[in-house]
């Protein structure tokens, strides 16, 4: 059963505390595995990343077929079926539009004693993509990564994918072709953002690492951060439902049952402010969780992580929602927006009882990538932004620069910095 809390127990913030600190990305073990797994691709290459990938993929790769080649990506894309096509063509073009909207424009401008200050924007030269592929394969994973990437105008685009058994989805291969990516890896897990970070034979090294993985990738992420960028820890997803009496319980349950079946830590929670609903969801749960073919991941994530907490109302849910910080926060109520204003963290919001977040995760044009673990109190879901950086422009004028001088030699000498002070006053007086 899952941990069943009523925010008015004596015991709540105890048992709530165990829940935030629940440690399902994080562990010691899963670090120390990780530093080790890093340190045998910087010093030994290739050849550590094919032992590594061959271990965990149980793969019989040799260095020279790592790189998935163009022909193999272009026969992939022509065995997808018409209807596989059109879906990720759906997805394409809607995840496109949204994200072309996140474009950030120059601004450069003259201020009122003549000094011109400006930011400019450009694109990161080489990323890579890390999509997941251990338990599931996740095509969509692909557009939500290439997509902000491509918009962004980045040069090169270096996409890693495990093939447990050695086994690919022809989706994979077809959604990168959509997306334009052509420089694609059969690697996964510590070991690929290694190489990515730290480049082998194989792979050039790239200046930033995005994607969603498990444990292991969101470690290398946050080991490797300061060699390269990363775009956040998207690890194992999470789900957070509020839902009051308006809610549909099998709705509800099955979105519930949609992110634990994730595994590896994911994490789904339903907070509500009726205590039949809460009943109603959790029998629900075990109904549907029975008719899954793959149920056995969904009950194991839904039994050790999963959580129905009861609050006296809204703003109880919200304040929980606010400590969470969950990746998704689904709002099944019949007035979502004043909810949706009180929520300050979370990865992303699904507005009423007919926004599933599955629609988000595929075709909603917003991107899935999102960040977990609580990560959603300083961090960003995935776009365009990840991918290009500012920099800033400054000129003055001979007078803008007098009007300044006073100032700026005063402050370079409080901090002793006489060479500082004489390159300004230098210039005055011509
Ligand atoms: N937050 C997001 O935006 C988002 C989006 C999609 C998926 N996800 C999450 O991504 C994860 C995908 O996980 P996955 O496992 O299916 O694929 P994955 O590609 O993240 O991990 C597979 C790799 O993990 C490594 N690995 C597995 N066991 C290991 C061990 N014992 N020691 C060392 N390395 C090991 C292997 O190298 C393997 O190739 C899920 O947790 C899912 O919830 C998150
Ligand atoms: N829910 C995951 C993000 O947390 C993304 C995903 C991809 N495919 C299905 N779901
Ligand atoms: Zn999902």
């Amino acid at each position: 059963m899952p941990m069943r809390l009523d925010s008015q127990q004596a015991d709540f913030a105890t048992r709530f505390g165990d829940l935030l600190g629940g440690k399902r990305e994080a562990s010691v073990e899963v670090g120390d595995a990780v530093r080790s797994i890093i340190e045998d691709v910087r010093q030994r290459g290739d050849e550590a990343l094919v032992e590594l990938t061959n271990r965990f993929d149980r793969t019989s790769y040799a260095p020279g077929e790592l790189r998935i080649t163009e022909q193999e990506i272009a026969a992939a894309s022509d065995r997808v079926s018409p209807e596989v096509r059109a879906a990720l063509e759906t997805a394409h073009r809607r995840i496109s539009a949204h994200h072309q909207k996140q474009l950030p424009q120059d601004h450069i401008y003259q201020d009122e004693i003549g000094v011109t200050l400006g930011t400019r924007w450009t694109p990161l030269e080489a990323v890579g993509l890390y999509v997941p592929g251990g338990l599931a394969s996740y095509p969509s994973s692909v557009l939500m990564n290439a997509i902000p990437a491509r918009v962004a105008g980045v040069e090169r685009i270096a996409m890693v994918v495990p093939t447990p058994d050695g086994a690919l989805s022809d989706a994979i291969l077809a959604a990168a072709n959509i997306a334009g990516v052509s420089e694609i890896y059969r690697v996964g897990g510590a070991q690929a953002v290694a190489a990515l970070a730290y480049g082998t034979h194989t792979i050039a090294r790239v200046d930033k690492i995005v994607g969603p993985g498990n444990a292991f990738v969101a470690a290398a992420k946050r080991q490797v951060f300061g060699q390269v960028g990363i775009d956040m820890i998207a690890g194992p997803s999470e789900v957070l439902v509020i839902a009051d009496h308006s809610a549909n319980p099998a709705w509800v349950a099955a979105d519930l049952i949609a992110q634990a079946e994730h595994g590896m830590g994911a994490q789904s929670i339903l907070v509500t402010t009726d205590g039949r609903m809460a009943d109603a969801v959790a029998a629900e749960v075990d109904r549907q969780l029975k008719l899954l073919p793959k149920q056995q991941i969904a009950r194991d994530g839904w039994e050790e992580f999963g959580a129905i907490i009861t609050v006296p109302d809204h703003d109880s849910a919200v304040q929980l929602a606010n400590q969470l910080a969950s990746e998704h926060v689904e709002l099944a109520v019949d007035d979502p927006e004043p909810l949706m204003r009180k929520i300050r963290h979370a990865g992303a919001i699904f507005l009423g009882h007919h926004t599933p977040e599955a629609i988000g995760d595929y075709v909603g044009g917003s991107n899935h990538v999102l960040p977990t673990a609580r990560s959603a109190r300083f961090a960003s879901g995935l776009g365009v932004l990840d991918f290009v950086k500012r920099t800033s422009v400054l000129g003055c004028t001979p007078s803008s620069l007098s009007a300044l001088s006073e100032a700026a030699i005063t402050l370079a000498e409080i901090e002793q910095l006489d060479g500082h002070g004489r390159s300004v006053s230098l210039r005055l007086n011509r």
